[in-house]
């Protein structure tokens, strides 16, 4: 395995202040990489940068290059980068619309008509986010009566029915208990056994639990980036070291 993204010089500014400051870095393939850092410090934007969500935002400015498996993500259509390149954002975000056509929205958006494929898509990625058994017989049912965690494995679950190489997933626990956090944790560590995972966090304990690599990021600089083991026990930056210690952020 190696790395399926390339970041080469990233840098994002919003009317002309400079929030993301020249990002060098590879991401390995079907690994969870967590990215840390106090608030404010542009972890969102960054990975909105990933799949060009970031350009939504009328006033940034990007600079750099992202490579998809060696290709500039710029050089292709938003809507296939976004295909490879989901996300699940803080809140979960169902559509108000029942379970199944949650599950179903984007496959049949990009095309798939065949009632049973779209069960067996809806089936499949409901199972690898441990939601079936909970909505099997529910799958009628409005998702937005679903408790929260509930939601966000829907949520989950359905940015993996177009089949992405890579989840984004920016806080994705901020708003659940420690249960629903640890059925997420456990999903995750699961899943990247066939996807590639970067996953926004402001909990340290969550990175140490679940990622393979952390970034640490302050004021849109990466500070310090490696195996999460080496990053917690042995910082080789000393603002890693405080920040790590609890001493800012
Ligand atoms: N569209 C925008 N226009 C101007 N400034 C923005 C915009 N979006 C974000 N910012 C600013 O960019 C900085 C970084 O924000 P960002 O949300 O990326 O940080 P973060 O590390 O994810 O923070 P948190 O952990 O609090 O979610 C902040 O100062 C924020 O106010």
């Amino acid at each position: 395995m190696g790395a399926i993204l390339k970041i080469k010089n990233l840098s994002v500014d919003f009317d002309n202040k400079k929030i993301i400051k020249n990002i060098n870095m590879k991401i390995e393939e079907k690994k969870i990489t967590a990215i840390i850092g106090p608030s404010g410090c542009g972890k969102s934007t960054f990975i909105k940068s990933l799949n060009r969500m970031i350009e939504e935002e009328k006033n940034s400015t990007i600079h750099g290059a992202i490579l998809l498996n060696g290709k500039n993500i710029r050089d292709m259509d938003k809507e296939q980068v976004r295909e490879k390149i989901g996300m699940v954002f803080q809140s979960p975000t169902p559509f108000p619309l029942s379970i199944y056509e949650n599950m179903t929205y984007a496959p049949v958006y990009y095309g798939i008509k065949d009632k049973k494929q779209l069960k067996l898509i809806v089936e499949e990625k409901l199972k690898i986010a441990g939601l079936y058994e909970e909505v099997k017989h529910d799958l009628k049912m409005k998702a937005t009566k679903l408790s929260g965690g509930q939601q966000q494995r829907l949520c989950i679950a359905r940015a993996l029915t177009v089949e992405p190489e890579i989840l984004l997933l920016d806080e994705p626990c901020s708003a659940l208990d420690i249960k629903n956090t640890a059925n997420i944790e456990e999903m995750l560590m699961k899943l990247s056994d066939i996807y590639t995972i970067i996953i926004v966090t402001h909990n340290l304990s969550q990175a140490k639990r679940i990622a393979d690599y952390t970034a640490f990021m302050l004021n849109g600089e990466i500070v310090e980036y490696g195996k999460t083991e080496e990053l917690f026990e042995s910082p080789k930056d000393i603002r890693t070291k405080q920040y790590i210690d609890g001493s800012f952020g």
